[in-house]
């Protein structure tokens, strides 16, 4: 049999531990509810795998969740008759952290200030490490189903080692033996036990019960008072609930800080029964950046866990929703490929999704401040369902916000309402994509629009490149971005007259253009001299740039320049060339509105300095006094 063991920490879990050890974390109370939250799911874990072999639960299935202060010792111990953990168990679950972003997220907790890391670990979740900042020293004591021979212990003070051993346990499951720091003695108060848990984990199913000792004429009694109500708050009813009920419970699946946006809470009868806890965040979870995120409910089947992150229930643009499903009809050890065939699941789906893009209109229009925070963070996420839900992507993208060319800086307009507002004869929703809308708002793809009384969306998220083309049209409107040929704003309105006055013009920069696919006139323009823009099928100057930052050979597809034959300088160009055509300045000009147009559009000039030298030349030669 192995005796004891020292073995190191992972260095991420080493970094984090030192992080909560050194008091960083502004809520220590919430150790509590980590440590009773795991002892719950290690209770659902050994209920399940029962439902396949009951010699499991080794007669033991009196489920319970014991919390025993003791005073003199000044231990706290959390005992569970849950699935307990094997030797490996223990090294795996408590020796290396299994999040896969703890790197990234601790990179960005050492480039933060020191006064904002409370808020941040406090959203990552640490979940079992969380005992370090109540305890200088941990025991867990453990063991799974297979006898007393098994039990494993596992010590350590959270400084960068810990010790493993063998250590006989005579029942299923584990205790974790907090050993408080001086000044976290009070939580071997019963009142504050009690409270804690009131607070934190009132809905937890099983009994979590106080064990208090009394000495009494020199007998030591012992008593057990289970403290909370274990009612499973999906289970009541709405009106019953509170408010901060349903925040705590949120807070424990989820690990925010904040309560949620939006809750609801529903049940669907008829031929599948379900009921429904969901919960949408307030804000993008610190840790949506550096964890992947899987989209997942917690499902049950009457009562019982079955799967802590059910994928089939939820699609993935909606992965910031977290919940409960309960369902009363799905067979209680189904496994996943059966589950993926089963009818009742396809239901629960469609109601879930319907309800949380119901959910999330009902935020919009009656707590708009609050949507706009959402979205803020979570609006490219909501995004992709463009893409990935055909069924559903106009009611998503009724949930869509944009800037537009005539809103305010910073305020939004949603598709209707600028559908609503799109004058008679206009029959496309015009949209330009770029880095930021002030930027955009510069733009002179915007000038015809602009001359015409029409609106421009302005999309500045990157994906809005990926997920908008999906979206074809909205309510019967097709979009067309502002930056791509189109018929209606192309050259096909020019007088015959002036299209042979620049002829010439066009052929002579057409040779001195290699890197555009054509030169012509347009009508898009009303005061720039000259733009670029894609061929209908042809990617965007944005997207090409998105590409190159990404790292992908996106390669540079020539676009169009076009120009605007009003433009003074464009006529003064057409008179040049007439004149002399091998005029040699007529090659520099032709550059120089290409390099307008690449500027214009936000792009980069290839040569900055040939083109200041341009400019310069320009300059000397106009500016002779006569
Ligand atoms: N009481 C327990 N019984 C059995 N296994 C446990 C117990 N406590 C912790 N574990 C194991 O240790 C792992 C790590 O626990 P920890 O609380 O750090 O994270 P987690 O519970 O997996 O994640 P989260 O806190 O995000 O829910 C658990 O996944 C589980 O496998």
């Amino acid at each position: 049999m192995a005796t004891a063991e020292t073995l190191e920490f992972r260095a991420e879990l080493k970094q984090l531990l030192h992080l909560i050890t050194h008091s960083l974390y502004s809520d220590p109370e919430i150790f509590l509810r980590e440590l009773i939250s795991n002892a719950s799911d290690a209770i659902n874990k050994v209920k399940f795998n029962s439902l396949a072999n009951e010699d499991q639960l080794e007669g033991n299935k009196d489920w319970k969740i014991t919390i025993t202060p003791d005073k003199d010792a000044k231990t706290l111990t959390i005992s569970d008759n849950g699935i307990g953990m094997s030797r490996e168990e223990v090294v795996d679950s408590l020796g290396t952290i299994a999040k896969s972003g703890t790197k990234a997220f601790l990179e960005a907790v050492k480039a933060k200030q020191s006064s904002d890391l409370p808020g941040l670990i406090g959203q990552f979740g640490v979940g079992f490490y969380s005992s370090f900042m109540v305890a200088d020293k941990v025991t867990v004591h453990t063991r799974p189903a297979g006898g007393a021979a098994l039990g494993v212990k596992w010590v350590s003070d959270g400084q960068g080692t810990y010790t493993i051993e063998s250590a006989e346990k005579e029942t299923r499951g584990t205790d974790v033996i907090l050993h408080m720091k001086e000044e976290s003695a009070d939580f071997l108060e019963a009142w504050r036990l009690r409270n804690l848990v009131k607070k934190f984990s009132d809905f937890i199913e099983h009994p979590v019960v106080l064990v208090t000792r009394e000495e009494k004429d020199g007998k030591t009694e012992t008593t057990e008072d289970t403290l909370n109500s274990r009612k499973a708050v999906w289970l009541r009813s709405p009106r019953e609930v509170t408010p901060e009920e349903y925040t705590e419970f949120y807070k424990t699946i989820s690990h925010d800080h904040e309560p949620p946006a939006k809750v609801l809470h529903f049940s669907i009868e008829g031929k599948s029964e379900f009921r429904a806890l969901l919960f949408i965040p307030a804000t993008k979870p610190f840790s949506f950046d550096y964890e992947e995120q899987k989209a997942g409910l917690k499902l049950y089947v009457q009562r019982v866990l079955i799967m802590d992150k059910c994928e089939e229930v939820l699609p993935p643009y909606l992965r910031f929703v977290k919940g409960v499903i309960d369902s009363a009809d799905l067979p209680l050890n189904v496994s996943r490929e059966l589950l993926q065939q089963n009818p009742h699941l396809e239901t629960i789906r469609k109601n879930v999704v319907r309800n949380i893009l119901s959910g999330l209109e009902g935020l919009r229009n009656t707590e708009y401040e609050k949507y706009l925070t959402f979205y803020r963070g979570l609006g490219p996420v909501l995004k992709e369902g463009l893409a990935r839900d055909w069924e559903n992507r106009e009611k998503v993208a009724d949930l869509l916000l944009f800037e537009t060319a005539n809103t305010e800086p910073g305020k939004f307009a949603t598709l209707a309402e600028y559908v609503e507002k799109m004058p008679a004869g206009q029959e496309k929703i015009h949209y330009l994509t770029g880095e930021s809308a002030e930027q955009l708002r510069h733009s002179p793809y915007l000038e015809a629009f602009r001359a015409k009384g029409e609106d421009v969306l302005l999309m500045t998220d990157p994906i809005d490149e990926f997920t908008l083309p999906h979206l074809h049209e909205y309510k019967g409107k097709p979009l067309q971005a502002a930056d791509k040929a189109d018929a209606k704003t192309d050259d096909g309105d020019i007088p015959a007259d002036v299209r042979e006055s620049f002829a010439g013009l066009l052929i002579a920069a057409r040779a001195h253009l290699p890197e555009v696919s054509d030169v012509r006139l347009t009508k898009r323009l009303t005061e720039s001299a000259s733009c670029l823009v894609a061929d209908a099928g042809g990617m965007s100057a944005h997207l090409e740039r998105i590409l190159k930052r990404a790292g992908e050979a996106a390669g540079s597809t020539k676009r169009i320049l076009e120009l605007n034959p009003d433009n003074p300088a464009v006529a003064a160009l057409r008179a040049l060339h007439a004149k002399v055509p091998d005029d040699g300045r007529v090659g520099n000009f032709v550059r120089l509105f290409y390099e307008q147009a690449v500027i214009a559009e936000g792009s980069k000039v290839m040569d900055p300095s040939a083109f200041a030298k341009r400019v310069n030349e320009l300059i000397v030669s106009t500016s002779s006094v006569a």
